[in-house]
């Protein structure tokens, strides 16, 4: 395991868990961390054992997005382009926080966002590509970037309106107001809101729920499907599509087990990991690209 200093990673019970851990900085994100974030979803998709992740901030806040003060100072242009740029994929230079953004995107394993105070910037599009966002009472999230005259990132405006609508993505987007955790769930960017004690039980409940009763193959292709029809012209395409899907994996040996394992009253026992890869039963969910 890599040695982190920006995040801890630890796995338990056959969850991971992933915390960003600047707590002095409010968990600001960095050069640092974005690195260290996909080598930590690198460790989860090379690890059999892992059935979900979940993902926290140390102390009050989730995250502050970018590291604005680059310990206390402030930043010029050049710092301040040289600290978001990752480098050039396919010819178009990246930010850091879409490296991130898309690295949990394409996790092998469902992940689950524990929201435990200010998720601001890329701390609250980090969060768009989860499976789950959880909120604890004192959640707040912003999407402030024309406060700070730059645009949304981290392939937020694909996802952000696919996760709350146009609307709601509109008014966060174009207001960049800081908003709590009510706001959040209201419009649908979190699914539980629970007192702030609460907040990890309630995520690792959501982790373990579907780590011991699910199939992994399942799980990784149903996050694909419902991406992707999300853009299906029609039901009666979106049918064309999914079926492949269905017949396959009705044929595969998790759907064997999971039916018997109903039949016979006994929790399933899928095997710990894929039995083979699955990206080509939903082609409409494109591989990653090499470098990202
Ligand atoms: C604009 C591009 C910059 C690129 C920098 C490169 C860094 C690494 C690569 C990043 C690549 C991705 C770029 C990213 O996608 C872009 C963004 O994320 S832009 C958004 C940046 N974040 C913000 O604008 C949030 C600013 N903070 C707040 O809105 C509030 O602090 C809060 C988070 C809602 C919390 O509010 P409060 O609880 O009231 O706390 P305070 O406001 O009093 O703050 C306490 C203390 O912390 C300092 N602080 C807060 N946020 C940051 C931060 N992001 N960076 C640095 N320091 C921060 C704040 O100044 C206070 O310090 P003190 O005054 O006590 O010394």
């Amino acid at each position: 395991m890599p040695d982190f200093e920006e995040i801890d990673y630890s796995v338990a019970d056959g969850v991971a868990t992933v915390v960003l851990d600047r707590p002095s900085r409010m968990n600001a994100f960095t050069g640092r961390m974005c690195d260290e974030l996909v080598a930590a979803c690198d460790a989860v998709d090379a690890d059999d054992a892992v059935r979900a992740l979940v993902v926290t901030g140390r102390g009050r806040a989730f995250c502050a997005g970018a590291d604005l003060g680059g310990g206390g100072g402030t930043f010029d242009d050049r710092g301040r382009e040289k600290a978001a740029r990752y480098g050039e994929v396919d010819g178009v230079g990246r930010d850091r926080g879409g490296v991130v953004a898309l690295r949990f995107a394409a996790l092998q394993v469902p992940v689950i966002a524990a929201v435990n105070g200010p998720a601001v910037g890329v701390g609250a599009t980090m969060t768009l590509p989860m499976d789950v966002r959880v909120a604890g009472a004192s959640a707040r999230f912003g999407f402030v970037f024309a406060r700070r005259g730059i645009v949304p990132e981290a392939a937020s405006s694909w996802f952000l309106p696919r996760v709350v609508g146009i609307s709601r993505a509109m008014e966060w987007a174009m207001t960049g107001r800081v908003f709590g955790a009510r706001e959040a769930l209201e419009g649908g960017l979190v699914t539980h809101v629970v007192p702030d004690e609460d907040l990890l039980d309630t995520a690792y409940g959501l982790a373990r729920e579907v780590a011991e009763n699910t199939s992994p193959v399942s799980v990784a292709v149903t996050r694909h499907m419902l991406w992707s029809m999300l853009s299906a012209p029609s039901p009666w395409e979106a049918h064309a599509l999914d079926s492949r899907a269905v017949v396959e994996l009705g044929r595969d040996a998790d759907a064997a087990e999971g039916v018997t394992a109903f039949l016979e009253k006994r929790p399933p026992a899928f095997p710990l990991r894929r039995t083979r890869d699955h990206t080509d039963l939903v082609p409409e969910w494109p591989r990653r690209p090499e470098g990202l």
